[in-house]
């Protein structure tokens, strides 16, 4: 099954178990709008759940022991979005969430961008990075480099990759992001968290 099919696949089984994104801190557990305004999908893990997981776990063929957390979809409407914040907990001394994939399901929708303010904006002038990315073209250079803070634009199909454990087992203070405000339409983007070491000393 192509990349396409499975991703519409995931999306018609999540229909029947959207329910409000909740947010923890420490051990409570809770619905703060404020903070994160989206609903959530456990999705089951059935053949093509069962294919990404490994496709999931292929493309980071580099790391040994990944568990692929169970996938979660979440869908966004108009004004739902998801404050700064790291995919690491710094829970546990053994095990975190080492990588995260930020997939966008379905993204008819303006706004919503994925946005890390910690990294800075390559030059978008060079190469294809602004088929991806959100830039303000703020003066004669446009992105030229200096700039922090990168917005990854949400095109359906497309994911984002990123690593957020260093070789240390410490978190990665770039990979602080937020899912920024939908401003019309609907955006549904899938969480895939790999487990792993934390190695932390
Ligand atoms: O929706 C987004 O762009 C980001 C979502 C996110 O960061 C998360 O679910 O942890
Ligand atoms: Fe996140």
């Amino acid at each position: 099954m192509n990349s396409s099919k499975s991703l519409s696949s995931v999306k018609t089984c999540s229909e029947d178990k959207w329910a409000a994104s909740t947010v923890t801190s420490g051990t409570e557990t809770s619905i703060q709008k404020d903070i994160r305004f989206s609903e959530v999908a456990l999705v089951d893990r059935d053949d093509v759940v069962r294919c990404i997981e490994h496709r999931s776990r292929a493309f980071q063929g580099w790391r040994p022991d990944l568990h692929i957390e169970r996938l979660r979809t979440q869908r966004y409407g108009v004004g739902g979005h998801y404050k700064h914040h790291y995919d690491w907990s710094g829970g546990s001394r053994e095990a975190d969430r080492v990588s995260t994939f930020m997939v966008y399901v379905d993204a008819d929708c303006e706004g919503g961008g994925t946005e890390f303010p910690r990294i800075k904006m390559p030059n978008v002038e060079k190469g294809r990075w602004c088929e991806f990315l959100e830039y303000e073209k703020n003066g004669p250079e446009g992105g030229n480099g200096n700039d922090f803070g990168v917005t990854f634009k949400p095109i359906k199909g497309n994911a984002v990759f990123w690593e957020n454990l260093g070789p240390d087992g410490r978190g990665y203070e770039q990979t602080f992001h937020a899912g920024l405000p939908v401003l019309r339409g609907e955006k549904v983007g899938l969480n895939i968290w790999s487990w792993g070491p934390a190695r932390r000393t």
